[in-house]
């Protein structure tokens, strides 16, 4: 049963859902984890949608960038106050799950706190410093962002240049932006809202520099908000999107804070100036491992949102004909459309349940090291880079090809898609730039392609075990296993082309950093496709865990959507393992998984279960009727608050009036 059935919905919408062969209540409960997840969300979500006052004031895209930061700052300050009485106050999830709901995607002054501020407080301070001010943030009585990219610095973070030197005599670090480079640039949040940072800078002590720690630092007086002495700041002005969010630069000038304000749970400094080095070298990065480890799932909601707009509208979208002449078609009928649309569901879906499993994965990590355990981190650190990459690259096209699905409207804010689209891409960037990333995994691939070649492969940790297998021919009575042997094959063929490319190179006598650079991109490929082996993976696993055998047999045709999509997009990969006959057998397997997806497809972005405050989608509402309030929405415009414009008083009107003979 579809439970987003209502009266007074489009009757093709109701007919798609109608369709359905699963209860779209258990499918959430698949998606999020647990019946009890889900139920929360729909819990929250209707409790919301009964208070007025957060309810939006008009339309995000009707909105300035000033309305929308005092709109998102109206919102959080009424939402702090109510949030003890709407959700479990300790639970991440519901705070950022109700944050989404009132305030949206576009950002707003504490969309950093609680994932940048609040975690590296939390994880890399000690008791004293978490008791000093943890629950002072988590009261928001203070605002944080997490200060780290500079003007000239981002993705190599051995290049920063803020300095934090330690004054022995007084026992503080006095920080500096030495160069116009070295100025914060980007951090959400601290343009104008924040008045505490976590800022990441270099560590000198007695001249020696120590590399980046994080220190806590305050940025703006808590009575009168004025920066503090010493302090520049500023927003860095607008964005292509995320506009509610104020993203800002940061300048220090012989500013100077205590010695406890180096967050020193992992590093320290003494009284006397000894460095107390941290356990692991990188433990400083982990607070970016774990916002990467979360942008799976947030990234495969963000193409869920857009899903939902596309196949909905697509439902209720009738034009051109097939067999009947006498109405037209609901473009979600057309190959085309489907083969557009139903691919980017299956990845929505399979994004969603890697990405639980890689915050599972951190959380279990976060344990470890805690008790002093850190040899789970270049192994997170490795899969989440690959994870993070691929997932948003893929969502950005996914979003792109829903826009498309939409037509017109689709380009119209109305439908939203393109603020969905300019959130989601900021993700190839922020966290650590795609590249950068795919060739951060790409070490590790190369790594463990030596272990192999140095006969040690039994040491190779579960997820690179299949670099050292040897499948040369593949039974296709094609199975969702088979789909992945293929996989398999293309990732460790191009794992071993690209480390051999590198390392013949070496041996050509080039150095190890041109050599590197000479086999990038086949090194990126590489990252790619161990990556979508993952995701394909875990996505086999994760449906075949599942109990209820209606989602069950839903979920295997999504699965057969995927894996025959995933092998036909690697072709140029498998060439020298499938034959053409083959080839043909797996992209016919695709056109009959699509139209098997079919009746399903509305049910299956409706288990989503987005609500239309949230979506903020006329093309996308959960009732269908469209074209109404498309009306209603343009007619709402503030250009149509006049029927003549200064524009037209002032420059065209005189313009065609000289202009006449
Ligand atoms: C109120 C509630 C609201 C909540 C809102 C939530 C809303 C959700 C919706 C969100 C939508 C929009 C939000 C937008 C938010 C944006 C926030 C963005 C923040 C940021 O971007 S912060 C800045 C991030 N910056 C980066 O990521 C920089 C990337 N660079 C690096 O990480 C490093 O420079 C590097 C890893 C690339 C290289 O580091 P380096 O020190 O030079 O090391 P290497 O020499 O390359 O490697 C040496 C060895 O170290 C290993 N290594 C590296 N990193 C790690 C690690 N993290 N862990 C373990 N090991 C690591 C590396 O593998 C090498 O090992 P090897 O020698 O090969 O064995
Ligand atoms: C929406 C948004 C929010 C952000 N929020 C924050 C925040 O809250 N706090 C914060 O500190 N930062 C934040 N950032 C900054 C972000 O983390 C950086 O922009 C990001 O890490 C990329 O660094 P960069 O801008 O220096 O890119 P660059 O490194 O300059 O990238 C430019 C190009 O160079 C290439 N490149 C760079 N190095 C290499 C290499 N070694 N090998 C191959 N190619 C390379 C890249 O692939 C890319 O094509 C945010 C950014 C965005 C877009």
């Amino acid at each position: 049963m579809n439970q987003s059935i209502k009266p007074g919905d489009n009757p093709d919408l109701t007919e798609e859902r109608l369709s359905g062969t699963f209860d779209t209540n258990s499918m959430a409960a698949v998606i999020y984890g647990s019946d009890k997840l889900a139920q929360r969300r729909r819990e929250i979500s209707e409790a919301v949608s009964r208070i007025p006052e957060l309810q939006d004031s008009k339309p995000c895209p009707f909105m300035t960038r000033e309305e929308k930061i005092l709109e998102g700052s109206r919102k959080s300050a009424i939402l702090n106050r109510l949030l003890p009485g709407l959700i479990d106050l300790d639970s991440f999830e519901e705070t950022v799950f109700i944050h989404q709901e009132v305030i949206g995607i576009e950002g707003h002054p504490l969309a950093l706190h609680e994932s940048l501020f609040i975690p590296p407080i939390a994880t890399q301070g000690t008791d004293e410093q978490q008791k000093k001010w943890l629950g002072r943030a988590q009261r928001r009585e203070i605002i944080g962002c997490y200060a780290q990219t500079e003007l000239g610095h981002g993705s190599n973070l051995r290049a920063l240049e803020t300095t934090a030197t330690f004054d022995i005599s007084s026992q503080e670090f006095i920080l500096n932006s030495p160069t116009i480079t070295s100025l914060k640039w980007w951090p959400g949040a601290l343009g104008k809202s924040a008045n505490w940072s976590i800022v990441i800078a270099n560590l000198i002590v007695h001249d020696k520099n120590h590399g980046p720690h994080p220190f806590m630092v305050q940025l703006r007086d808590e009575k009168s908000h004025e920066p503090l002495p010493g302090i520049t700041v500023g927003d860095i002005g607008p964005k292509m999107a995320f506009n509610g969010a104020d993203n800002g630069f940061l300048g220090f000038e012989n500013y100077r804070i205590p010695r406890e304000n180096m967050l020193m749970r992992h590093s320290k400094v003494t009284p006397d100036g000894g460095y107390i080095r941290p356990p692991h070298a990188k433990i400083g990065y982990s607070g970016m491992v774990r916002v990467r480890s979360r942008m799976a799932a947030e990234q495969g909601l963000f193409l869920a949102h857009a899903l939902t707009i596309a196949v909905r509208y697509s439902a209720i979208r009738r034009q051109g004909y097939l067999e009947d002449r006498s109405r037209e078609v609901k473009v979600l009928d057309y190959q085309t459309q489907q083969h557009r649309l139903f691919p980017s569901i299956a990845r929505a879906y399979a994004f969603i349940f890697c990405g639980f499993e890689t915050i599972r994965l951190y959380d279990q990590l976060l344990i470890d090291v805690q008790n002093g355990n850190t040899s789970g981190m270049a192994d997170l650190h490795a899969l989440t880079s690959g994870l993070k990459s691929v997932v948003t690259h893929q969502t950005g096209e996914g979003i792109e090809q829903a826009r498309m699905a939409c037509g017109g409207h689709g380009y119209s804010m109305a439908s939203y898609i393109s603020e969905i689209y300019g959130v989601a891409i900021g993700g190839c960037t922020y966290e650590g730039e795609n590249m950068v990333m795919l060739l951060q995994l790409a070490r590790y691939l190369v790594k463990s392609i030596e272990m192999i070649q140095n006969g040690k492969s039994k040491n190779l940790g579960p997820m690179v075990a299949y670099l050292a297998a040897n499948e040369s021919e593949i039974d296709l009575n094609l199975g969702p296993n088979e789909y992945l042997k293929v996989f398999q094959y293309a990732a460790r063929s191009q794992a071993w082309r690209a480390t051999e490319k590198f390392q013949k190179l070496r041996n050509s006598g080039m150095s190890k950093e041109q050599a590197w650079n000479q086999a990038s991109v086949e090194l990126t490929r590489a990252s790619r496709l161990h990556t979508r082996l993952y995701i394909m993976s875990t996505f086999i696993n994760h449906v075949g865990s599942v109990v209820d055998q209606k989602i069950k047999k839903v979920l295997i045709d999504l699965l057969n959507v995927h894996i025959t999509y995933e092998v036909m997009d690697i072709g140029i990969y498998v060439q020298g393992l499938l034959s053409s006959d083959q080839m043909d057998l797996i992209r016919n397997q695709l056109y009959v998984s699509l139209e098997t997806i079919r009746p399903n497809a509305v049910s299956l972005v409706d288990s989503f279960q987005i609500s239309d405050m949230q979506l903020r989608s006329v093309l996308g509402r959960r009732d269908g009727n469209v074209y109404e309030n498309l009306f209603k929405w343009a007619k709402s415009c503030p250009l149509n608050d006049k029927d003549v414009l200064e524009s037209v008083t002032k420059y065209l009107k005189p313009m065609m009036d000289k202009s006449k003979l």
